[in-house]
């Protein structure tokens, strides 16, 4: 059934992506980063400052007559980035890629980042995490994936993220049409709020055998790049010419015209992998004739973040009911 599909559309040269998303009664339009890596539902609103809004759909419940306050409900949320967002929460009918939830607490932002104003490309963010890292408070409020999973097929969304070009998540199945290779699930630890799993590998460009080294990370369509252990990103840039850790990008970086080889990450046992194209590993320009890398380094995190480059190298499977992350290629 392919109601159930949302586009995703590729913002600010693959550093998010945008659904249309429909709140209210009658629908207002909003363009949402669907973020595996949080899971609060937030959108701009009337209720911000002027100089905080720039150009960015405007969620006005008063104009909904489906809309009903939850009185004394706050948010307050954080990103990796250090962005914030912040404010009060409505419940009100929330309808993305075709599937629709009734009283969906929806979070109204009154304060919003910096960053958040000056990203003309989204609305807010709809958090595909689990209910445990919710901001709300006094009482934790569930995701829009979690409320609507009871009535889909299957409790599962799927991300097929593309390389600067539209890409789609599917809510309740799986398009057989969308993956090439069969799907090799891991399983997943939520305990943290997140989709964390743990790959047994990775290699580096052609090489047929997987350093055998285990990689704990989140799946985050909420982070760009992919972040990984120390030892793993010094090993992957060893083998790329010329790459140096550069104290003024905080990062590694290579000439622009360097070949940079692929990245592949194994599933389960290590039979399946992923594999990143060196195309999408020269993630930037930094102006100087230096690239900036798509992989760096995942110290302080605490664990690897397998961020947008990843899962655009795949088609990944979110299954919440069975606590299992799917990958394939595509
Ligand atoms: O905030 C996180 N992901 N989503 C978003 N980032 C920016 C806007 C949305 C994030 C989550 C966990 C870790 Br660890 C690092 C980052």
């Amino acid at each position: 059934p392919d109601e159930d599909s949302a586009d995703a559309e590729p913002q600010l040269g693959d550093e998010e992506w945008t659904v249309p998303v429909s709140i209210g009664t009658p629908p207002q339009g909003f363009k949402l980063d669907l973020d595996t890596g949080s899971s609060d539902l937030w959108v701009f609103s009337t209720l911000l400052s002027k100089e905080e809004v720039n150009g960015q759909s405007l969620y006005d419940p008063n104009k909904s007559t489906t809309a009903a306050k939850m009185t004394g409900y706050t948010w307050d949320c954080h990103y990796g980035d250090g962005s914030f967002s912040s404010g009060y929460i409505y419940q009100d009918t929330v309808t993305i890629g075709g599937v629709t939830v009734a009283k969906q607490p929806v979070e109204v932002a009154k304060t919003v980042a910096p960053q958040f104003t000056q990203d003309t490309a989204l609305d807010g963010l709809v958090g595909l995490g689990f209910w445990t890292i919710n901001t709300a408070e006094p009482k934790k409020q569930k995701t829009f994936f979690e409320n609507a999973a009871p009535n889909l097929e299957k409790g599962l969304f799927t991300a097929d993220l593309k390389h600067e070009a539209p890409g789609s998540y599917n809510f309740g199945w799986i398009d057989e049409n969308a993956h090439a290779s069969n799907i090799t699930y891991a399983d997943v630890d939520s305990s943290d709020g997140y989709w964390m799993w743990t790959s047994p590998g990775y290699a580096v460009g052609d090489a047929k055998g997987i350093n055998k080294t285990a990689i704990r990370g989140i799946t985050d369509t909420g982070t760009t790049l992919l972040l990984l252990p120390d030892d793993v990103v010094d090993t992957y840039y060893g083998q790329v010419d010329g790459a140096t850790w550069a104290e003024e990008w905080s990062g590694y970086v290579f000439d622009c015209n360097t070949t940079v080889p692929d990245f592949s990450f194994a599933v389960d046992n290590g039979t399946a992998k992923v594999t990143v194209p060196g195309e999408y590993l020269n993630y930037a320009e930094n102006g100087d004739g230096t690239c900036y890398g798509g992989i760096q380094s995942d110290y302080g995190v605490g664990f690897s973040i397998f961020g947008d480059i990843a899962i655009k190298s795949a088609f990944v499977v979110f299954d919440q009911q069975n606590l299992k992350l799917g990958w394939a290629s595509k």
